[in-house]
């Protein structure tokens, strides 16, 4: 792919602008995606943060469910953070209901799993495969990863500080194939583009 690759962010709910924020600093052509016709387009797809049981509900709701998880099942590579991440798992722990997940990624995510102390907190953490260092993860109401399957690649768990508690040594970031998920934001970290540029590589081999 030598032009620009067209990279799409799931415009239902969540952080969809801070992700087109980020990849707009990026070498792509960033766009929000409401509809079957614009996934179409995309060469790569973010689900980002905000509610997963919404995102999933507007899925359906805009007809977009079934489209989208036959994209994926194509080889479409995604960027899934915090609620983009319970919904590509497999398997959802304490979601709601009629929560519905794409079954992208062979995880069982835990649904709000660092419970109501640490709500939201920050921490440096290292990520596999990113330079330069540890990078500056911000977790809001976040998910952790319960376990991976055997084609799952830990690419970063939650280090071993004092505002972390019992979550230290938790898995917060994967990859398998061309689809990669945090739970925290990399979308919120100014200055920090590298989960965003590490995606775009991925997207710029397929
Ligand atoms: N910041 C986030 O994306 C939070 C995720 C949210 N708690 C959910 O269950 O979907």
């Amino acid at each position: 792919m030598s032009a620009a690759p067209v990279i799409g962010v799931l415009a239902l709910q969540g952080d969809v602008r801070e992700h087109l924020v980020a990849l707009a600093e990026l070498d792509v052509l960033a766009r929000p995606v409401r509809r079957a016709s614009e996934l179409a387009e995309v060469d790569g797809l973010v689900l980002p943060g905000g509610e997963s049981t919404t995102m999933s509900r507007l899925l359906t709701v805009f007809d977009l469910f079934e489209p989208l998880r036959e994209r994926i099942a194509d080889g479409l590579p995604v960027l899934g953070s915090c609620a983009g991440m319970i919904l590509l798992a497999r398997e959802v722990l304490d979601g709601r209901e009629d929560q519905r997940s794409l079954d992208a990624l062979d995880i069982v995510v835990r649904r709000n799993a660092f419970g109501r102390q640490v709500d939201s907190f920050e921490a440096t953490l290292d990520v596999a495969g990113l330079s330069d260092g540890p990078m500056r993860a911000v977790f809001i109401r976040a998910p952790w990863v319960e376990s991976v399957g055997a084609d799952v690649e830990v690419l970063a768990t939650v280090p071993e500080v004092p505002e972390a508690g019992s979550a230290a040594g938790r898995i917060v970031a994967v990859r398998q194939g061309a689809v990669i998920a945090t739970a925290f934001h990399p979308e919120l970290v100014e200055g920090d583009r590298r989960v965003h540029e590490e995606f775009v590589r991925v997207v710029r081999e397929r």
